[in-house]
């Protein structure tokens, strides 16, 4: 018998899709680039009007729509007839739950380019992104609204999911104020402050970091129920609460800086306050080919782009005990969310 077996031949499958990500990501970058969701929109897109609309020759657009039905991205309706699949449509701007500016932001020269350094990385331990852009990514977001902008509001879609989670699972009726450090857009404190009337609220984050949390906390009528205060975290964090919260941020960071972050949180934490980390956890054993956003993937993100990883609940234990804390509990989130949370008190 000649040929492959069926194992081999299901492995070579595997392999190929594997190879070829980059190039659907392509491929879905650019339908996000051109705003191609809402100009498909709720119902049925004729191919010849996009075509126009796009002054793309009409068979060279099918080409790409033909790919994106292929990836499920969008469904055929017809003969030269198009509409958004409920993935694809994730895609639009201002629908519930979109996923656009993530889209936007992890397609962008400064979350790709870095990856082809990834070797870089390995070898030094350090970004490939300082190489490639001149500097950190967060002094380089300082110095480029437009892409900090892009950033923030990444982040915001990114956490909208954990935010639901976390203000509808966790108890927070015990407390009177709550700093959210690295608080970003504001999505989670919205989502917290909301549930909960009585809390007060602030964000800590640069100035630059904290920009887009204006207008959500003014769009959310929590203005006067939040504040923004912006520094530096690895020198100081604002005292007065009586809960922290840090998310999707320890990870940024190598554990030296992480520990240093964990520092001023235990600074500012008083006697009694608590803190919450929200982050992935990595399991103590690889999970093969996880489903959702790849945490081994994530990890290699943060390396090339930060210098910093995903840890275990180890991890974590060593970094929160050498920066004088103690993990006192833990609290799963949904599986969507993709994290944990942690809680944290003083040693
Ligand atoms: C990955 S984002 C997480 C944002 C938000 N917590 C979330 O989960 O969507 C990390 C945040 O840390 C902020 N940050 C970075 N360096 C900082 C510093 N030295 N001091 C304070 N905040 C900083 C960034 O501006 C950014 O908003």
């Amino acid at each position: 018998m000649t040929g492959i077996g069926t194992d081999q031949a299901k492995a070579r499958g595997t392999l190929l899709r594997r190879l070829f990500g980059s190039r659907i990501t392509e491929v879905v970058a650019l339908m996000a680039r051109l705003d191609l969701a809402d100009a498909i929109g709720d119902g049925v897109a004729d191919v010849g009007d996009l075509a126009r609309a796009y002054d793309i020759p009409a068979p060279q657009l099918q080409r790409l729509l033909r790919a994106l039905v292929s990836l499920g991205m969008c469904v055929e309706a017809g003969p030269g007839k198009v509409s958004l699949s409920e993935t694809g449509a994730l895609l639009r701007k201002d629908c519930p739950g979109s996923m656009y500016e993530f889209a936007r932001f992890h397609t962008a020269a400064e979350t790709t380019r870095p990856w082809l350094s990834l070797e870089h990385s390995l070898r030094t331990g350090k970004p490939a992104f300082d190489e490639e852009f001149g500097s950190p990514l967060y002094d380089h977001l300082g110095a480029h609204p437009e892409m900090s902008a892009r950033f923030g509001a990444a982040m915001g879609d990114e956490s909208r999911a954990a935010a639901e989670a976390i203000a509808a699972q966790h108890d927070f009726s015990g407390y009177r104020m709550v700093t959210d450090i690295g608080g970003g857009d504001g999505t989670l404190i919205t989502a917290i402050l909301r549930g909960n009337p009585g809390l007060q609220g602030t964000i800590f984050d640069t100035e630059e970091g904290a920009a887009p949390a204006v207008a959500r906390l003014r769009a959310a009528g929590l203005a006067d129920r939040c504040s923004i205060v912006t520094g530096d975290f690895f020198t100081a964090v604002p005292t007065g609460a009586d809960l922290f919260l840090v998310k999707s941020t320890i990870h940024n960071w190598d554990d030296e800086h992480a520990v240093r972050i964990l520092r001023s949180c235990r600074t500012a934490l008083g006697d009694n306050g608590k803190l919450l980390i929200v982050d992935v956890l990595l399991p103590d054993r690889v999970q093969p080919d996880p489903a959702g956003l790849n945490p081994y993937i994530k990890d290699l993100q943060m390396l090339v782009l930060l210098g910093g990883q995903e840890r275990t609940r180890a991890d974590f234990d060593r970094l929160c005990a050498q920066a004088g804390l103690r993990i006192a509990g833990a609290e799963a989130l949904p599986p969507h969310v993709g994290q944990s949370m942690l809680e944290v008190v003083r040693a």
